[in-house]
């Protein structure tokens, strides 16, 4: 993006755990030691000398004393040293080294640490070894490092701060690093401010001290307003991870860089719109309502992720309205809940509920009765959608005939036999299971007349949602003992946390298997829905590829050399022409274009020539009708 240079403060740089990830001299000891069976130990003494002296707890000469003198490095070792570190940059540094070539002269790099690793490092950033102020090695005859230059003033106490006086630098000089010693230099007066860098590790007695915390160098780009290779830091993305979803995700989305908040229950109303401000993407599970009051608190948020299948607990156009993307994971946890049903079908047809707890108690009730093979019976499937249909092929594997009844028309698959009507399946099936989505027409779909019209001694099995089934009217048949057995996963009201305790019609009643929704919950889907919706959300972010969302229109397109501007807009004529009159008006080139819309909104995707003026930016954030508009490069 064209800018004008502002001139740039000095920079001063420190090296070790901030302009690379790691501490140089902890390496050159893990390099040296290799091999070595006092390795781990001697590693992790220097790590903590080296920590010591990072947060103030030791002073600064002592420490460096101490770690050399353990540590048992030849001049060999540097070299394999000099190739690790340039793989250990910080991230937000390697990306945006442009910057560094285009402000040479600005920064310097004053570290406690050596020359002899530093310079090869930073020189592929255009850092000039004038421009590298550090210590160096005393060798022995033989090649091995036997200590420091003790004349260097970097090797005292305070030497930094001697160092910046010596440099004496003529207008505004900001100093970034992870250590007390950084921050000493702000303290003797020598910089007008010290930015904490927290990207690789956090001290907090540095970070207490300091004027500004970066958790990224892009932070800072963005702070002061100079280029950056990111359209914007990714550690002010703001998620909020609520009901547990695997550990997964949250390591995911920090590993993007972005800032993650982790809630183990459901929040209810109230108490998300208290959460939800300055989240960008909010995660959920089934028990969440995103409703239009929590829509409205929420001021930052781009992307909702349901870390499940149901969404019917989104307000899916409120988000569509207020431009937020919806992502869910349609597969990952279909096959938990398939494996769940054929285990329930077995157990109620065996009167497993009733026998297993008279077992706990000591009574043996060794009888046939009421029990059954499954083989031969006629399971009905009721929503043949991504669970009901993968459940056909299992149960017919195990010997079950199915027929099935679908709103939609769905493929056949084995010898299912499709029914037109529900009443048709009703009066046929042994087993009925029922996999319908939750949306709000399918309130009570199961109730008084639905239940008497299946079969006497008929199983029931709801691992859908808890609205579908009017819980009286299945308690009602249970009793009566029209129906034989029912097994419920999910409830009109479901406890918000565990330590909530289960109230139901439905508790004590014969042959009655009840779960606390779990019919997703296994290892393997929790792991397989916690990558899934991250990198559906993150590739949105960053590329705008809205593929898979629930309530967006689809779109991909390809990435290419190009500024990438994402216009969400209401769905009204000539918005797109406004967007092309503004790009045309500046003479600005389209390299690729994408538009789509939907009952609602419309969402277009234009890739544009790098080089442009800023006020196509502002002009386009103008258009009328804009709901959101984003610049990603
Ligand atoms: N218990 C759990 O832990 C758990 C886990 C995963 C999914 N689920 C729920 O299971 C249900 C099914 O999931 P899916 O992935 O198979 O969904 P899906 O969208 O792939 O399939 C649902 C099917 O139901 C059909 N349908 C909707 N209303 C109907 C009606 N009134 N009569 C007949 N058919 C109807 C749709 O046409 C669709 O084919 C959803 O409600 C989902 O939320 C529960
Ligand atoms: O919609 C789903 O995938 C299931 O209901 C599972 O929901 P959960 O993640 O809240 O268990």
């Amino acid at each position: 993006m064209p800018h004008d240079p502002a001139p740039l403060p000095y920079l001063i740089i420190d090296f070790d755990s901030t302009f690379t990830q790691v501490e140089g001299l902890d390496e050159l000891a893990d390099i040296a030691l290799e091999g070595h069976p006092d390795r781990e130990k001697v590693v992790g003494a220097i790590r903590a000398l080296t920590d010591r002296g990072m947060s103030g707890e030791l002073n600064f000469s002592e420490s460096l004393k101490q770690r050399l003198a353990l540590l048992p490095a030849h001049q060999r070792h540097l070299a394999p040293l000099v190739a690790r570190l340039k793989g250990k940059v910080s991230e937000s540094i390697a990306r945006n080294r442009g910057f560094f070539e285009e402000f040479r002269g600005r920064v310097y790099i004053v570290s406690s640490g050596f020359r002899e690793f530093i310079e090869p490092v930073v020189a592929e950033y255009g850092i000039a070894s004038d421009f590298v102020l550090a210590n160096t090695f005393t060798y022995a005859p033989d090649g091995s490092i036997n200590g420091f230059d003790a004349t260097n003033i970097l090797s005292r106490d305070g030497g930094k701060i001697e160092q910046l006086r010596q440099l004496d630098l003529l207008g505004d000089v900001y100093v970034l690093g992870d250590g007390y010693t950084d921050y000493q230099i702000r303290e003797a007066g020598l910089a007008n401010r010290f930015y904490a860098f927290t990207e690789n590790v956090t001290r907090d007695a540095v970070v207490a001290r300091a004027d500004e915390v970066l958790p990224s160098f892009d932070e800072f780009l963005y702070q002061n307003k100079l280029p950056m290779t990111l359209s914007y830091p990714k550690n002010r993305i703001k998620v909020l991870l609520l009901e547990n979803p695997d550990a997964r995700a949250a390591e995911l989305f920090r590993q993007e860089g972005y800032q993650v908040e982790t809630i183990t229950g459901g929040l209810d109303e109230d108490e998300l719109v208290q959460h939800i401000e300055g989240v960008s993407i909010l995660g959920i599970r089934s028990k969440t309502n995103v409703t239009p009051r929590v829509l409205e608190a929420a001021n930052r948020l781009i992307a909702v992720g349901a870390f499940c299948i149901g969404t019917n607990q989104i307000d899916l156009t409120g988000c569509m309205k207020k431009g937020v993307a919806v992502f869910n994971a349609p597969f990952s946890n279909t096959r938990s809940v398939v494996e769940l049903a054929l285990g329930e079908i077995i157990m109620l047809a065996r009167r497993i509920p009733d026998k297993n707890p008279k077992m706990h108690r000591g009574e043996w009730d060794k009888s046939a009765s009421g029990s059954f093979e499954i083989r031969g019976k006629t399971l009905g499937i009721v929503g043949y959608g991504n669970i009901g249909s993968q459940l056909s092929v299992v149960a017919e594997a195990v010997g079950m005939k199915v027929v099935y009844y679908d709103v939609a028309e769905k493929l056949q698959l084995g010898n299912a036999v499709k029914c037109r009507t529900l009443e048709e399946l009703l009066r046929q099936a042994d087993v009925v299971t029922l996999h319908v989505d939750g949306r709000k027409e399918n309130t009570n779909l199961f109730g008084a007349a639905e239940l008497a019209m299946m079969k006497p001694g008929a199983l029931l099995l709801n691992n859908s949602r808890g609205h579908i089934v009017d819980i009286s009217a299945l308690a009602d048949v249970l009793r009566s003992g029209h129906l034989g057995g029912a097994a419920v996963d999910v409830f009109p009201y479901e406890p918000k946390t565990n330590q909530e305790s289960f109230e139901s019609e439905l508790r004590g009643l014969p042959n009655v298997l009840l779960t606390p929704h779990i019919g997703g919950s296994t290892a393997e889907a929790q792991r397989n829905i916690a990558e899934f919706v991250p990198e559906r959300i993150m590739q949105y972010i960053n590329s705008g590829n809205t593929q898979q969302s629930v309530n967006f229109p689809n779109i991909q397109l390809p990435e290419q050399q190009a500024h990438r501007l994402i216009h969400i807009h209401a769905n009204v004529p000539g918005v797109l022409a406004r967007i092309n009159n503004v790009l045309a008006q500046h003479h600005v080139n389209i390299l690729g274009q994408y538009l789509k819309t939907n009952e609602h909104i419309g969402y277009v995707i234009t890739d544009i020539d790098k080089q442009y003026d800023q006020e196509v930016i502002g002009e386009l954030r103008k258009v009328e009708h804009t709901i959101k508009f984003r610049v990603l490069y």
